[in-house]
């Protein structure tokens, strides 16, 4: 990467704000899954080694700015104070958490920073200009440092005020775990060994259905699970009860089934509740009868089967997306199975990308049985389909 790194930065003495992405899964008040903090940790420790004053920041969750109701409660679910807590038990430096995104109490204890010394601010989703990349804000994160570092690979693809805007004001460089992604993500891709099998699946559908043209491109199989299928099966005309549908993506799920033709595939059944918690009803249907008032939740069997299938003999393997609301039991076993059939594949590079895939395959035990777990799931697409990333894209040249 012809980027600067934190190695090419004289940091000693210096303020550096540091993107990170500690966006983890927090189930009452407790993080589930620890591993984009402790993914970010190689960067924190050089810089508070090398005498930098390190400031943290990251976004958690989303809130809603546009209903003053849901941002107050989304506020509330989404403080950064159990990361702090959690951050702290990582480290050996001191860790201050500041409850807010700006104003004295954060410019104070920036000023009270010692070399080595950490800070973590509030989640900087609870400013309503982080996501539209305000440069007001922008300017005024980057008047707290002296240098940023780009480290939240898992946000990269977005162009936020603490991710691009930031970096226009400031000498900037990438972290430890941005340069490993790409070079771990870079050796899956380029030139990959065939045949490549891409699956998807999680909840994003908006956000991730459209790299799906650029796997028909470049994959051998593209295999379409968890909340995104349902989207392509309505796109089939079939019914799909309650199931998780992106309306305003139908005709572009129609446009991949015709250009995909049997390159695509799709799950035969699922596991269908009739409420997403507290179900009364659960039951295997084939996808032909899902009944009306029904949701999807996991793959059934007969798909787990046709999946383990398409993935035999693969020698590079992609995936983004639990096959089900894993989270619950009860909706598991499809990622269960694609996790573990994955893992099994002899001679096989492969690579997870994603919070929640992440998450899923590390909770399952898998975690050593990848070639490489990224930390970012739409930003490893976006780099697979041969996107820029704007958080990189924005960091100096050497
Ligand atoms: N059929 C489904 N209906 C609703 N949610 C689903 C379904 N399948 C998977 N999910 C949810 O998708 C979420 C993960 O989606 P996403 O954020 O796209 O993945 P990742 O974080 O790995 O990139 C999980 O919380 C999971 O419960
Ligand atoms: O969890 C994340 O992305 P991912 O679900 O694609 O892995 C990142 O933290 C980005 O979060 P966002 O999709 O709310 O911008």
């Amino acid at each position: 990467m012809a980027k600067q790194t934190v190695r090419d930065l004289d940091v000693k003495g210096k303020r550096v704000l540091v993107r990170v992405d500690f966006n983890v899964p927090i189930k009452d008040g407790k993080i589930t899954n620890d591993n984009r903090i402790v993914s970010a940790l190689p960067t924190i420790n050089y810089l508070t080694e090398h005498g930098a004053k390190v400031i943290l920041m990251s976004h958690l969750g989303k809130i809603d700015h546009k209903d003053p109701e849901k941002c107050e409660a989304g506020k509330k679910k989404n403080n950064m104070a159990p990361v702090a807590a959690r951050l702290q038990e990582l480290v050996s430096g001191k860790v201050t958490f500041v409850p807010v995104t700006r104003g004295e109490e954060l410019e104070n204890a920036i000023a009270a920073m010692n070399e080595g010394d950490i800070v973590l601010m509030q989640n900087t989703r609870y400013e309503k200009g982080e996501s539209k990349n305000d440069p007001d804000l922008a300017a005024y994160w980057a008047g707290l440092g002296d240098l940023f570092v780009s480290d939240a690979f898992g946000s990269v693809h977005r162009a936020h005020a603490s991710t691009v805007g930031i970096a226009t004001h400031l000498p900037s460089a990438c972290g430890f775990l941005v340069q490993k992604e790409i070079e771990n993500l870079s050796a899956a891709i380029d030139n990959p060994k065939r045949p490549l099998v891409a699956i998807l699946g999680g909840a994003k559908v908006s956000d991730k259905i459209a790299v799906i043209e650029n796997l028909l491109n470049i994959a051998d199989k593209v295999i379409v699970g968890g909340g995104m299928a349902y989207t392509f099966l309505k796109a089939q005309g079939k019914e799909i009860g309650t199931s998780l549908l992106e309306e305003d993506r139908i005709e572009m799920a129609k446009e991949f089934l015709a250009k995909g033709g049997d390159k695509l595939v799709l799950p035969v059944d699922s596991v269908v509740a009739n409420a997403f918690e507290n179900a009364t009803e659960v039951k295997t249907v084939s996808n032909d009868e899902i009944p009306a008032g029904f949701m999807g939740l996991d793959i059934g069997p007969k798909s787990v089967e046709l999946f383990k299938k398409e993935l035999q003999g693969a020698k590079t393997v992609v995936w983004n997306g639990p096959m089900g609301v894993f989270e619950n039991p009860a909706y598991a076993n499809g990622t269960i199975e694609v996790c573990k059939a994955i893992s099994e594949l002899p001679d096989a590079m492969t690579v997870i990308g994603g919070g929640d895939s992440a998450a899923a395959a590390i909770q399952l035990g898998f975690k050593d049985k990848f070639t490489h777990i990224s930390t970012g799931g739409g930003a490893s697409l976006e780099y697979m389909e041969g996107k820029e990333l704007p958080g990189i894209a924005i960091i100096q040249e050497k």
